[in-house]
């Protein structure tokens, strides 16, 4: 396919979209089995299409003054993609599976009009009803912010110091183009191009031997926060796939007693392949069975109790543009409910002198410092560590990041725009 009639199905496929309210990962799995003539490559093309107008959707409708899948497709390439009038133009030129010629309005559109007076919801591309909440968090910068959020992410790894260093994995991921990421002394870094390609991580050898593992740079600050160390007994108590489980337990460099588990089963199910291939030998998965409480028979014993709490993922939107228009309130207030019964089943856990680690992958006010606060009054043995005192147990890093993340009074926010991470909230809480 050419990429003029890449677009052309992309602009079929949005509209099928639309008109059917389905996933865009089913639309676009049924398109791949009725197109078995498409190959590898116009299918991660097209992806790429679909995904980036769902991260412009109401910006790119603002900019065309249209919301058909057309103007969409049409707004996103000159906003995410960057691209100029000529070349829009070039793409749709009328030819056999190409798009019409643009249209004198569209070409006004695409010259004239910018988000300059767009309300922030629509400049930052997110659900209007999350207004509010987003402005508690960031204020006048909030569509800035938010449009960070919406741009496509890279793909971080972390090295596993159990079975590698990153200086040795560096040179061997040198045809992906890997490079060091910003802040994570673990961390590596590749950019994704816009056609939505995965570089096939799990085929590489240091994949394979467990020396690598696939990790946003915000979650491995988020468990290096955490400052788990060798000999500690660490309980992760919402260790789901096992991701945050895996770097505390290179933290612990295979000393010490760790326990995971989760309060769903089927969310644990990879964690033991995960464990085997990492080659980490001091964890214990816990799977819960029926109502026994799995954890009965630790009491104030904990050096630390990790909770990666269940939370709405605002902070992973650029991973998931779909999810974040299917979000509902709803959602937010299912999930407060969660990560209060969550710190409130770590609070005995935890021996006097210990400490809980509360990490969100949401940038929401009322899942981060408001959840800490509610949960400190609720817990008065327990008080926050200066966010400073938690980064510089880290790295000789800490001043830099502490001018770019967002510190709060209950721990520090990172968000795409100004940590180029993920959104992610931590915040240590030490008991006694
Ligand atoms: C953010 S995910 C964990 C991701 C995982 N730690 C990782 O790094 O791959 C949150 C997890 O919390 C679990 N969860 C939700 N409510 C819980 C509860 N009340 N107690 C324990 N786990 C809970 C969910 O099943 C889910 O696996």
């Amino acid at each position: 396919m050419t990429p003029a009639a890449r677009l052309s199905a992309a602009i079929d496929l949005i509209a099928t979209i639309d008109a059917q309210r389905i996933p865009a990962a089913k639309a676009l799995k049924e398109w791949g089995t009725a197109h078995r003539y498409a190959g590898s490559g116009d299918r991660a093309a097209i992806s790429g299409l679909i995904w980036d107008v769902l991260r412009r959707q109401s910006s790119a409708a603002y900019l065309m003054d249209d919301d058909s899948a057309r103007a969409r497709l049409l707004g996103m390439l000159k906003l995410e993609r960057g691209m100029d009038l000529a070349t829009i133009a070039a793409l749709c030129d009328g030819s056999r599976f190409a798009p019409e010629p643009l249209s004198t309005a569209e070409e006004a559109a695409l010259t004239s009009r910018s988000l300059a007076d767009a309300p922030a919801a629509v400049a930052g591309d997110y659900p209007e009803w999350l207004d509010p909440y987003l402005a508690k968090v960031f204020g006048d910068d909030r569509a800035a912010e938010a449009t960070a959020m919406a741009s496509r992410a890279p793909l971080d790894l972390r090295v596993n110091t159990l079975r590698g260093k990153r200086e040795k994995v560096l040179p061997r991921l040198a045809h992906l183009g890997a490079t060091e990421t910003p802040w994570s002394p673990l961390g590596l870094r590749i950019a994704l191009g816009a056609d939505a390609r995965n570089p096939g991580i799990n085929a590489e050898e240091d994949f394979i031997k467990g020396a690598i593992e696939v990790q946003d740079e915000g979650s491995q600050l988020a468990a290096l926060f955490s400052a788990a160390k060798p000999g500690e007994q660490v309980i992760d108590l919402c260790a789901g796939a096992g991701g945050k489980t895996l770097a505390i337990a290179a933290m612990m460099g295979g000393k010490g007693r760790l326990i995971a588990t989760d309060h769903d089963k089927r969310q644990l199910a990879p964690i033991h392949e995960r464990l085997s291939r990492a080659s980490v030998h001091n964890c214990e998965v816990r799977t819960p069975r029926g109502e026994a409480d799995v954890l009965s028979d630790i009491k104030a014993s904990a050096d630390l109790v990790l909770i990666d709490a269940p939370c709405t993922g605002t902070g992973t939107w650029r991973r998931n543009p779909d999810a974040k228009w299917r979000m509902r309130p709803g959602a937010l207030e299912v999930r407060l409910k969660d990560q209060a019964e969550v710190l409130a089943r770590a609070a005995p856990l935890v021996k006097a002198g210990g400490r809980i680690a509360y990490i969100t992958c949401s940038v929401l006010s009322e899942e981060n410092g408001e959840q800490v606060r509610a949960f400190v009054a609720r817990h008065p043995e327990f008080s926050v560590q200066p966010p400073e005192e938690t980064a510089s147990v880290v790295w000789d890093k800490a001043e830099a990041f502490a001018g770019a993340a967002l510190r709060s009074d209950e721990g520090w926010l990172m968000t795409p725009r100004r940590t180029g991470t993920d959104g992610f909230f931590v915040s240590v809480l030490k008991k006694g």
